[in-house]
């Protein structure tokens, strides 16, 4: 039932990168979407976003990814120009994630971020780019967890996994019914994750019942060899109702 996660991760290290000439792996390049280029900024990078006034897209290379986190950005980017697999852009405000289609009528706070952007440090907290496939139900997210994350000494708090994984199967739970929320996530931990390393989180909606979405997930190594964390998920597709009382709770 499993989708091959693992035959993901061999197959991008296995599969050549179009247009990049043998002994290119070593360079430290992106590729497109590409943002209007600046003196001194690369093409494609985080702070591109910003000069234009709008929100900063977080989900974009900067100087600390790794090359393996910038080999397989290259490798998924290439995955979206078929229409298949999409970038969802990160923001530090959930707000600015939400289409105004679904939005109710939440006032944009200054003194409220995203969790998993509430670092600012380059490099330091959650570096990660998801990429949805629609027809799949499927959201794979690249991880490279930095230095505040640890908890064992190298290795990535159990908490911040567990964090990267619910927002990973969040936003496949999103694609899939809209305004959910997390009412179980059960997470088995198989393999420490080393600081600055990068791992894929591979998730996907098994079954929708009514208002509840299943949702599973593995986390693995970029070559596939390392299992590092499985989870199962329960989100709960919010009542209109209830939604309008939550918002009304918390303002
Ligand atoms: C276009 C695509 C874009 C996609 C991406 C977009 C954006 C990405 C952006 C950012 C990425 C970052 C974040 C990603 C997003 C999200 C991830 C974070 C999510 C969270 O961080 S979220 C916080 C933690 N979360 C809570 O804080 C929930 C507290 N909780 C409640 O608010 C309620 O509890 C609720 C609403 C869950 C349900 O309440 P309710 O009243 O609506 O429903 P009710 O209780 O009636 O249950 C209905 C049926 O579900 C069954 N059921 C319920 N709970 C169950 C359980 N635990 N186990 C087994 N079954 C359960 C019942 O048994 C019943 O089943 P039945 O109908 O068969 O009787």
């Amino acid at each position: 039932m499993w989708r091959r996660c693992g035959a993901l991760g061999r197959a991008l290290a296995l599969r050549g990168l179009p247009g990049l000439a043998p002994g290119a792996a070593g360079r430290r390049t992106a590729s497109g979407p590409s943002p209007p280029a600046r003196p001194g900024l690369p093409c494609g990078t985080a702070a591109a976003g910003s000069q234009l006034g709008q929100s900063k897209d977080y989900a974009l290379p900067n100087a600390s990814w790794s090359q393996d986190m910038l080999d397989l950005y290259n490798r998924f980017l290439d995955m979206t120009k078929d229409g298949l697999w999409k970038r969802i852009p990160s923001y530090n405000n959930i707000l600015d994630h939400i289409p105004e289609s679904m939005k109710l009528t939440y006032e944009k706070r200054k003194d409220t971020r995203l969790f998993l952007r509430s670092i600012d440090a380059e490099g330091a907290g959650f570096e990660y780019v998801m990429f949805l496939n629609t027809s799949e139900k499927r959201v794979v997210c690249l991880f490279q967890p930095g230095s505040y994350l640890e908890g064992h000494p190298g290795f990535a708090h159990g908490g911040s996994i567990a964090t990267i994984i619910d927002s990973t199967i969040g936003s496949c739970a999103i694609s899939v019914a809209g305004k959910v929320m997390t009412a179980n996530l059960s997470i088995d931990y198989v393999n420490p994750v080393p600081l600055g390393s990068v791992v894929l989180v591979d998730s996907k909606a098994d079954k929708v019942e009514g208002r509840k979405v299943f949702l599973s997930c593995k986390m693995q190594s970029v070559d596939g060899n390392t299992l590092h964390a499985e989870a199962t998920a329960l989100f709960i597709q919010l009542d209109a109702t209830k939604a309008q009382k939550q918002q009304a709770s918390c303002q």
